[in-house]
């Protein structure tokens, strides 16, 4: 079995950042599975399908054909990245995130990514359910205030129009959502290195999350 880091944690906590930095430096996979939530509320909104039909939606989940290539996502052939990066693709993926069909229909996909060397994934339920054995766990927190404060950064150097108050409102009514769902709920899993990133830089996360890799895994130093 290759050996697994899950990264779970709140939208806007850095996971996204630090799974991919992480996998850089160690060489391994990076799987991005709000990706295949924001895919599936994407592809649903274009085959006009509602996003409480969980069996509708789970046969499409099967059906979708996923390709990460060099930082694009791509769809059925189709380069959807910046169209799932949007707050309303974000809050879909939440709510198709909730059915419990859906979360099964996609579990087959991302344990399949886990190949030698290894494998990096980032998500809300990562150490707990699609990775249960992981051999490291983070779970990366931050204030809704300071993530909605990152989003809006985020998306006025895109180029796109941001409210600031209404992201803290989006990021709490998500981060409910998350948390309070009956199947996979986001939690920090049993064994994880909580960082609370609210006051530290990337950098700073980063040397966090790689001393807890060594330290567990120190043939990878
Ligand atoms: N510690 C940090 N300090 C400042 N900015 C940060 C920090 N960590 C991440 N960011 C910035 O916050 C934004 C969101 O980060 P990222 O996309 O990695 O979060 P995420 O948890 O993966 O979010 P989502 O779950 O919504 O995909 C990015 O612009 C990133 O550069
Ligand atoms: N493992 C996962 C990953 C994501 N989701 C849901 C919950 C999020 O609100 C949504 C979008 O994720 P993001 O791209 O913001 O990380 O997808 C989940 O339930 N489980």
């Amino acid at each position: 079995m290759a050996p697994i880091i899950t990264i779970d944690g709140p939208s806007g906590s850095g996971k996204g950042t630090i799974a991919s930095r992480l996998a850089g430096i160690l060489g391994w996979r990076c799987l991005d599975s709000g990706a295949l939530y924001r895919l599936l509320g994407y592809a649903a909104g274009q085959a006009g399908i509602s996003l409480d039909n969980a069996d509708e939606l789970a046969r499409l989940a099967l059906d979708m054909r996923i390709e990460f290539r060099d930082g694009q996502v791509l769809l059925d052939g189709e380069d959807v990245t910046l169209a799932i990066r949007s707050e309303q693709a974000g809050n879909a993926a939440s709510k198709v995130a909730a059915l419990p069909e859906v979360r099964a229909a996609l579990l087959a996909w991302q344990r399949a990514c886990a190949v030698e060397p290894g494998l990096v994934a980032d998500g809300r339920d990562m150490g707990s359910v699609v990775f249960p054995g992981a051999d490291v766990k983070i779970f990366l927190d931050a204030s809704a205030e300071e993530r909605a404060q990152r989003r809006y950064k985020q998306l006025i150097e895109k180029g796109l129009s941001a409210n600031l108050q209404s992201l803290v409102a989006e990021i709490r009514e998500r981060d409910d959502r998350d948390r309070n769902r009956s199947v996979a709920p986001l939690m920090a899993p049993e064994g994880a290195l909580i960082v609370d990133s609210t006051a530290l830089s990337i950098d700073e996360v980063l040397e966090r999350v790689l001393d807890r890799v060594y330290q567990i895994l120190p043939e990878l130093k």
